[in-house]
């Protein structure tokens, strides 16, 4: 972990320098880091932004490059979890740290108390736990555990770097084993994965329960315990246990189960072993998901089971084995959560965003149980019913304080707002004097009446004199046009509305960039076709570095034409080499996977990075921006080229090729408006929406 560490660091442009053990070898004392950093363009998901971000990161080793440390304001210990070991990796650095330098670990079942047990004094004040979740780069929870003896300054610095600069979501635990995500994550886990293979049940019926009912990631249990490596489940659960109290729940599930054993001794430890619960195989040069049978080891082709039941309640009323199974667990699960309070934290609330951040469910455990239907009453009646003690916040009938508006905040506060302009898909604000332009549209999707808010924003703006932010209120700025309004316009022949939507939206995007006032486009999660158009007609962009934007369309059978092939040509500004690589963007439907990519596969010259996609918008009103100039030539010079010789056209589809003429038809011309290109985009988005290439299936 200690590689993408130093790679999110490195994606924050921050200088960052990787010590690991000195090699063996007297003639390179630094092969085992150099083979850290050269496994790190192989990781996947990808752990750096970009691959020039390498160029962040100076590596060294533990005997002849402590020196490096002095260069450092934090140092981040990330090796095994045996205190010895990291006691002597203390002693060795301690030496080295500059005066106010903060020391972390990040340990992910150690206690700070023993952590700092041989630490000198002085260290203590600014030595805490920073809890990294896996992978580092892509989940935004760490958890950060101080204690009395570090000072208020100490907190607010790293709470600054973390948040700033990693972007990270700090939840602030007890110093408690396993913390907060771990200890109620693997207590799941471990509960569901031992009791099912003692009982026999089918993982796959169980992973669709807890994905389609209980709004659980994907993976579900079963998935999630082989993504983490049944060999790392089992060193975490046993560091767990072995620092947990005597009488800790914990222990008591954590019960012995042959089969998981042999599993790990026939190297079936999940997707870096040969197998898991689930393996993926080629059956007749198909992939195919397969699921162990617990009996012989064997895997069978699984089949997509239906799950028939429509509510939590229903599962749980319904007497069946499985309902049986979610009743026993949950009450299992729902009682340990609760026994936990006040021991790790106090607030329901970051245990429910810890368990959202850190394990990707969508809504945190209390929030779903208060989502169930007198859930908490129902967990008192079970747990009665078994004899069960009641922890004191259920006994005491503290669930009956929640507040579930404090469950999931929204990430961009903008509820103060006076609203000026409103229609069904879109929303102008006036938030702290600025004006904002958001899209209420599900996945902020494009359709007319989004273009028609969006030109009365911008109209609004400058009556004004005023800059307009364009915002999303969710986690994605746009998923393009709405493909199931162009799909049904195209069902029903209706070639005139369609044409009337891309002429809309080619308007407004023009007035995006011909306004007088200055467009700033805050980019978080999709910005794709028509949403990365806008970001193309804006004036500056303030974008979140795991921004997923790109001309997509060909990709769906379709063509840009709210301006984004105008823009291809408009951005080459005559230059032959740029003009290719932006004709490959649309070809290849290019989706870039960070900002740095955007920012340099479509030559955008006006934007800037953030790393937290929280303070998007923060860090956007801050900026000042100069008075836009206007620009009158609208004139575009096409360098003359050739590209079916520039351009391997082997590996093209009927719809690249087809395209590729039409784009070398404009090329031909040497000089074009915008309007003329605008002309030709809508053009051939409609003829392919008459005879189209592709299913535009949506
Ligand atoms: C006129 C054209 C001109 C312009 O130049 C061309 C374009 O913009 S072309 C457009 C270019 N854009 C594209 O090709 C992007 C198409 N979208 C995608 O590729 C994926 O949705 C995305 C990667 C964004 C998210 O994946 P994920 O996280 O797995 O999430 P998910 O997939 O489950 O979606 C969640 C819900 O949102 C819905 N929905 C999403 N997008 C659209 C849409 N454009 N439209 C309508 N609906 C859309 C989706 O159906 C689903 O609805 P439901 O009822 O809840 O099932």
């Amino acid at each position: 972990m200690g590689s993408a560490i130093a790679a999110l660091i490195a994606n924050s442009s921050c200088q960052v320098v990787l010590l690991d053990i000195a090699s063996n070898n007297p003639n390179d004392r630094n092969s085992v880091v150099k083979k850290a950093i050269e496994n790190i363009p192989k990781q996947r998901p990808p752990s750096l932004s970009h691959p020039s971000k390498l160029a962040f990161i100076k590596i060294g080793n533990l005997k002849d490059d402590l020196q490096l440390i002095t260069e450092c304001d934090l140092i981040i210990e990330v090796i095994i979890e045996q205190i010895d070991i990291k006691y002597k990796l203390y002693n060795k650095i301690i030496p080295y740290l500059q005066n106010d330098a903060i020391l972390a670990s990040n340990t992910s079942t150690l206690p700070l108390k023993q952590l700092k047990e041989n630490i000198p004094d002085s260290i203590k004040s600014r030595f805490v736990i920073t809890h990294f979740f896996n992978p580092p780069r892509y989940m935004e929870l760490l958890e950060l555990i101080t204690d009395q003896a570090v000072v208020p300054m100490v907190v607010d610095k790293i709470t600054n770097f973390l948040t700033i600069n990693l972007g990270k979501t700090i939840v602030k635990s007890n110093d408690t084993p396993g913390f907060i995500a771990n200890r109620i994550g693997c207590y799941l886990l471990e509960l569901v994965v031992r009791t099912a293979i003692k009982a026999n049940l089918n993982p796959v019926i169980i992973d669709k329960i807890f994905t389609d009912l209980l709004k659980f990631p994907n993976t579900g249990i079963f998935g999630l315990y082989d993504l983490i490596g049944h060999d790392v489940m089992k060193l975490i659960s046993t560091s767990l246990v072995n620092s947990l109290p005597m009488n800790d729940q914990y222990k008591k599930i954590y019960i012995l189960t042959p089969i998981l054993d042999k599993m790990i001794a026939k190297n079936l430890i999940g997707r870096k072993g040969v197998g898991g619960f689930y393996r993926i195989s080629a059956i007749n040069k198909v992939k195919t998901k397969e699921v162990i049978n617990f009996q012989d080891f064997s895997y069978t082709a699984i089949e997509d089971p239906k799950v028939e039941y429509n509510s939590i309640n229903e599962l749980l009323d319904s007497g069946s084995i499985y309902g049986q199974f979610f009743k026993s667990i949950l009450v299992e699960f729902y009682l340990y959560l609760t026994s936990l309070i006040p021991e790790v934290t106090d607030n329901i609330y970051d245990i429910d965003k810890a368990m959202r951040l850190g394990y990707s469910w969508k809504q945190g455990p209390f929030e779903l149980l208060y989502n169930i239907k007198d859930g908490f009453e129902w967990l008192k009646k079970e747990a009665t019913i078994k004899n069960l003690p009641l922890p004191k916040y259920v006994a005491n009938n503290n669930y009956k304080t929640i507040d579930s508006s404090k469950f999931q905040v929204s990430r961009i506060n903008l509820r103060e707002s006076e609203v000026l302009l409103k229609n069904n898909s879109a929303q102008v604000l006036l938030y702290q004097d600025r004006l904002v332009f958001s899209i209420s549209t599900k996945m902020n999707c494009l359709n007319e009446e989004v273009f028609t808010l969006l030109l009365e924003a911008v109209d609004l703006a400058e009556q004004r004199e005023q800059d307009l932010y364009i915002v999303p209120l969710t986690d994605n700025f746009s998923a393009g046009a709405d493909l199931k309004l162009v799909a049904h316009y195209i069902k029903t022949n209706d070639f005139t509305k369609l044409d009337r939507l891309l002429e809309l939206g080619q308007q407004a995007m023009m007035r995006l960039k011909y306004s007088h006032i200055n467009i700033i486009s805050c980019a978080v999660g999709f910005a794709l076709g028509g949403g990365c158009e806008i970001l193309l007609h804006s004036d500056f962009i303030v974008a979140h570095q795991e921004l997923n934007a790109g001309l997509v369309e060909v990709s769906r059978g379709l063509v840009p034409a709210f301006g984004g092939i105008k823009e291809m040509f408009y951005r080459a500004q005559g230059n032959k080499d740029r003009l290719i690589k932006n004709i490959i963007n649309i070809l290849t439907a290019n989706k870039t996977s960070s900002a740095d990519y955007f920012i340099l596969d479509y030559g955008i010259s006006s934007a800037q990075i953030n790393m937290n996609k929280q303070m998007i918008f923060l860090e956007a009103s801050q900026l000042t921006f100069p008075k836009k100039v206007v620009k009158v030539d609208k004139k575009i010079t096409l360098p003359q080229i050739s590209l079916s010789e520039e351009l391997d056209i082997s590996q093209y589809n009927e719809l690249q090729i087809l395209l590729l003429a039409q784009l070398q038809d404009i090329i031909a011309l040497q000089e074009i408006d915008e309007q003329e290109i605008l002309e030709r985009e809508r053009k051939i988005f409609l003829e392919l929406a008459q005879n189209p290439k592709k299913d535009l299936a949506f």
